[in-house]
């Protein structure tokens, strides 16, 4: 059997602008297993975002279900939806978002300690996580001691931390020159599927989707298959 760790049914979802009603997600069925990486790809204002932050649990939906991890958010109360994102979802961004004034260890031990890890157990996580990175050596430093890719390298190792089942990625490395791009990319790659968790990554970059294992766009607010 396949281990789904996100699926989304007959999701629609929608804005108000004043009296226009803006249709952005129309229908959408998606569904990614455990240990597979797919790149959203479509064009500024289609719903990237929008998309990602219905996954994410961040946006509710006007109609249709999101499940993740095998555990359904359409009948959750907004306490219940926020343990469910807390637990099984990882965040990256374009911009780093790690608090500046703590140094790389505690920015991956800060969600650990939220989540009630012993602080000594989230160190140690903090350092395998960074050994992973490359940047074991670069633990105590402050954010702005990074380059941008030393910077999103500890995004990543955050977002893993808790060892959630669905990575959410939204143009994790449109900050970042090309080749760093690349080493950034198949280090959350890696990482993914190392942690068998499922990994939907929004990119405006061709050469970052191909390294997907599928590739999807948005056509009329629907998710469809692509291919660039
Ligand atoms: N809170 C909101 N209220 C009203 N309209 C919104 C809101 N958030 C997004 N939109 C609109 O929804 C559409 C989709 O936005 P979204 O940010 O999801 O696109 P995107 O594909 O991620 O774009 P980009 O690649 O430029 O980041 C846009 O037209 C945007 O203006």
């Amino acid at each position: 059997m396949v281990d789904l760790k996100l699926s989304l049914h007959g999701v629609h979802h929608h804005y108000l602008e004043r009296e226009t009603r803006l249709d952005i997600l129309v229908d959408v069925n998606l569904e990614i297993a455990a240990g597979e990486i797919v790149a959203l790809v479509a064009p500024s204002g289609a719903g990237k975002s929008t998309l990602l932050h219905v996954c994410g649990l961040l946006e509710r939906p006007a109609q249709g279900d999101v499940n993740i991890c095998s555990t359904s958010a359409h009948t959750l109360n907004d306490r219940s939806r926020t343990l469910l994102r807390r637990q099984n979802v990882g965040y990256i961004y374009q911009f780093h978002h790690l608090l500046p004034e703590f140094s790389a260890d505690e920015n991956i031990m800060i969600p650990q300690l939220i989540a009630g890890v012993d602080k000594d157990v989230a160190k140690k996580r903090a350092q395998d996580l960074l050994t992973h990175m490359g940047l074991v050596e670069r633990g105590d430093h402050r954010p702005a001691q990074l380059s941008g890719g030393e910077q999103q390298r500890v995004a990543i190792a955050r977002a893993m931390a808790n060892n959630p089942g669905l990575i959410l990625a939204d143009e994790p490395t449109g900050n970042l020159d090309p080749d760093t791009s690349g080493i950034v990319f198949d280090l959350l790659a890696n990482s993914i599927k190392d942690h068998a968790a499922a990994g939907l990554i929004a990119t405006h970059n061709h050469d970052i989707a191909r390294r997907a294992d599928r590739i999807v766009t948005l056509e009329g607010g629907a998710v469809v298959p692509t291919t660039l």
